[in-house]
């Protein structure tokens, strides 16, 4: 899909795909040096074929040619014989990355390259012997959609893909902290890293982040399922907004911890053989591939203010954002003032409170988005508007998509059988829950939806929370079950990790 100058803006690829009635082929051709194909996975060194994204041109008597739009087609690259590019394709490797050197990314110029009609993949457009065009889809924009809509699968993949990483990492730098011992009382033994409440801090709310991610991740993928399976067009919908929103958020979240994990673990955390390094190099492009994280929270928020426009025109509002019904008519009443002050244990760890703390939040993001997207569209138009608007937007998709993450929490703890377990998921979500909050704590004091005395009681909590996880944190890492031998950090290991990090530089 991929071109020099053309990743995010896949409607302005210019590979062309032009239809020759005379043989009933398909020629490929690379216009210019903008269109080569760029970043194309497996393409330098063994790819045989390749999907190629380009426009596909019809010539047409009596206008000149008529461009459908971007379209998919097969075009082969190499001979099955010799493996040797084939007449007018011509292949060059993108070089060395940042990471992920064990593929190959190859760029792409096609001269006039023919092949057959049949090899167009023709689900959503379609041309006939004659040169006619058809599709089931009514306009070329929902053609678009739904041809871009196929990639959800990769942004599903992603998104799991990334906690697996950040689940990778939490471990080994918790292991490693409950190990690692540095200062201390004197004539007292030394204290364990994870004992200090800086340590604490940057690991233990990453823990209840990788459990949250979890169960929100296990979801996305049910519901991928569930749209593969039915093709209903409200669970795509669904789909859509969720991979992109999960992805977006997830990966930008593991990549920050890549980072903190690697501090955290002082000196040990830079030897290459502890992992940070290489997680960090080829996770990073996570946030990139498959759709750029700020364009898709983009789609999120388009997404969410689409629904909006629905409720207020009475339509359904597709699964995961029901709760924007009931909170935004929270968020339209007065917050109550004897709520904003409750400050107590019970009431902070109160999945209600949580709830409508993260929901009064994305609904008021929402409303104030709209207001504003409005007047402004008036005044500059809406490309402009959205512009003038964008990171409010972004802030809002972020919220929906922690809110869909509680939500899903949430859940997990409620089905949760086992009574230990249970308390441990619980502990967890309320971690995730009010370090959200916390974090947040301007929004909600400036809207006084909290109180001072209530957002003094939230922070006593989260680092409460922090010291009551750290003493099951051996535990709730073990959980994740990752062996040895995928971890493979030293330093992360279930045990004598110490001799085994010597035994690697050669003791
Ligand atoms: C290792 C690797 C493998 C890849 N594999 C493939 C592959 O197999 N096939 C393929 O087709 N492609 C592949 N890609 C390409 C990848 O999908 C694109 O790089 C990606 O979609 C981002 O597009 P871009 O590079 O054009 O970034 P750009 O869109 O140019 O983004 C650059 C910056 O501009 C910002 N930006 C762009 N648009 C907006 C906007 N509207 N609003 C706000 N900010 C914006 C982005 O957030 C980003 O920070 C691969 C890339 C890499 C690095």
């Amino acid at each position: 899909m991929t071109e020099l100058h053309h990743g995010s803006n896949v409607q302005g690829l210019q590979t062309t795909a032009t239809f020759d009635r005379d043989t009933d082929e398909f020629v490929i051709n690379t216009p210019n040096e903008g269109a080569t194909k760029w970043w194309i996975g497996n393409a330098a060194v063994h790819g045989k074929f390749a999907t190629v994204f380009a426009r596909l041109i019809l010539p047409s008597s009596s206008s000149g040619n008529a461009d459908m739009g971007v379209h998919a087609f097969i075009v082969p690259l190499r001979s099955m014989q010799t493996h040797a590019p084939l007449p007018g394709v011509e292949i060059r490797d993108c070089g060395y990355k940042v990471g992920l050197n064990g593929v190959d990314n190859g760029a792409l110029r096609f001269h006039n390259v023919r092949i057959p009609r049949d090899n167009l993949l023709n689900k959503f457009g379609d041309v006939s012997r004659e040169g006619v065009y058809s599709s089931p889809l009514p306009t070329p924009n929902k053609r678009f959609a739904a041809t871009l809509g196929e990639l959800v699968g990769g942004r599903v993949g992603l998104a799991a893909g990334s906690v697996g990483v950040l689940k990778a990492a939490a471990t080994i730098a918790i292991r490693y902290s409950l190990l690692r011992q540095q200062f201390g009382p004197p004539n007292k033994p030394e204290t364990v890293i994870l004992d200090y409440q800086s340590q604490q801090g940057r690991l233990i709310p990453m823990l209840a982040s990788s459990y949250a991610f979890h169960f929100a991740t296990e979801y996305l993928v049910d519901r991928y399922v569930e749209m593969k399976r039915t093709r209903d067009d409200e669970v795509i919908a669904d789909v859509h907004a969720l991979s992109a929103g999960l992805k977006s958020y997830v990966t930008a979240y593991t990549a920050k911890s890549l980072s903190i994990c690697r501090e955290a673990c002082g000196g040990h955390g830079y030897a290459a053989v502890n992992r940070f390094g290489s997680l960090r190099n080829d996770h990073d492009i996570f946030q990139t591939f498959e759709g750029d994280n700020t364009v898709l929270l983009q789609q999120v928020a388009a997404d969410l203010l689409k629904q909006f426009k629905k409720k207020f025109e009475g339509g359904a509002l597709t699964v995961t954002w029901k709760y924007l019904r009931d909170s935004m008519g929270t968020y339209l009443s007065q917050t109550n003032p004897v709520v904003t002050h409750r400050d107590g244990e019970g009431h902070l760890r109160d999945p209600n409170f949580q709830l409508d703390a993260f929901r009064y939040r994305t609904a008021r993001l929402l409303q104030t988005a709209a207001l504003r997207l409005r007047k402004l569209t008036k005044q500059h138009g809406s490309f402009e508007a959205w512009n003038y608007c964008l990171n409010h937007l972004l802030t809002l998709a972020e919220s929906h998509i922690e809110t869909v993450i509680l939500e899903k929490f949430i859940e997990a703890v409620h089905r949760c059988e086992d009574k230990t377990g249970k308390s441990h998921l619980k502990l967890l979500c309320d971690l995730y829950a009010l370090d959200r909050i916390w974090n947040d704590i301007g929004t909600y004091r400036n809207q006084d939806y909290v109180a001072p005395n209530k957002a003094k009681a939230i922070h006593r909590l989260v680092e409460q929370l922090c010291h009551e996880v750290r003493l099951v944190a051996t535990e709730l890492v073990d959980a994740f079950k990752i062996p040895d031998y995928i971890l493979r950090a030293p330093i992360g290991l279930k045990s004598k990790q110490y001799s085994e990090y010597s035994q690697i530089i050669g003791f």
